[in-house]
């Protein structure tokens, strides 16, 4: 595999936020999948931490790496989280779910002391909305959901795999909405929360703290807290 320098600087920088005895959430997708790559080479080098993923993906890759993933009954909170996005604003407001992994990876972050994000230059945009914004739906009487959804005027797309509906690591569905520019991101959050049958939406507003952009230079700018 070819690596992505821009993607592997921006882990690496992060991981080096990690602190001996620390719990951490392990996020999903190709940029978190260098983190993770990252983590277990410092854990072969003595590290000692625990985890949870954000995926199965993420978990069945930690523990392949030697990771030490923890259950959730195990755990009073999570020091440290760190995960990719599929779009970020100067204020930190993310569009997550590329991947179908944003129920679990809101939980996570939610949950964490920190969460610091991930990710080459092509995802910082001044403006969220240009990525389509997954919203993860219940299977039952979906067809009802989407009609609330459109009625939001968002464009949802139900999202398939190789002709099948997608399904999630929670068994819904991702429904893809084409909004284009979101000028109100807080306000159209409350909005697709509102309709039941939607579990949750891709927008990650006050959750990050930290972000940083790794370049195809294998540099990395910080923005947000730098401690
Ligand atoms: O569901 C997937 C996650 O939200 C990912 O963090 C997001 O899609 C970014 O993935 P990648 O680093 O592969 O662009």
């Amino acid at each position: 595999m070819q690596i992505n320098i821009a993607k592997k600087a921006a882990a690496d920088k992060a991981a080096t936020f990690i602190e001996p005895g620390m719990t951490v959430g392990l996020g999903t997708g190709s940029t978190a999948y260098y983190v993770i790559m990252r983590i277990g080479e410092m854990v072969k080098e003595g590290l000692e931490i625990r985890a949870v993923a954000t995926s199965v993906e993420s978990e069945q890759l930690a523990k392949a790496q030697g990771i030490t993933i923890v259950p959730f009954a195990a755990i009073s909170g999570i020091d440290i989280d760190i995960d990719g996005a599929d779009e970020t604003d100067i204020q930190l407001r993310l569009i997550k779910g590329g991947g179908g992994a944003l129920l679990r990876e809101k939980i996570i972050a939610a949950a964490a002391g920190r969460m610091i994000v991930i990710a080459d230059e092509s995802k910082l945009v001044s403006q969220l909305g240009k990525f389509p914004l997954p919203v993860e739906i219940i299977p039952f009487a979906h067809e009802l959901t989407m009609h609330q959804l459109e009625k939001l005027k968002v464009a949802p797309v139900l999202r398939t795999r190789e002709g099948q509906l997608f399904i999630t690591d929670n068994g819904n569905y991702i429904a893809d909405c084409h909004i284009g520019e979101i000028a109100a991101p807080e306000k159209l959050h409350a909005q697709l929360n509102d309709i039941p049958g939607v579990v949750e939406n891709g927008l990650f507003i006050g959750l990050a703290s930290t972000l940083i952009i790794g370049t195809d230079a294998g540099e990395v700018r910080i923005y947000g807290r730098q401690d």
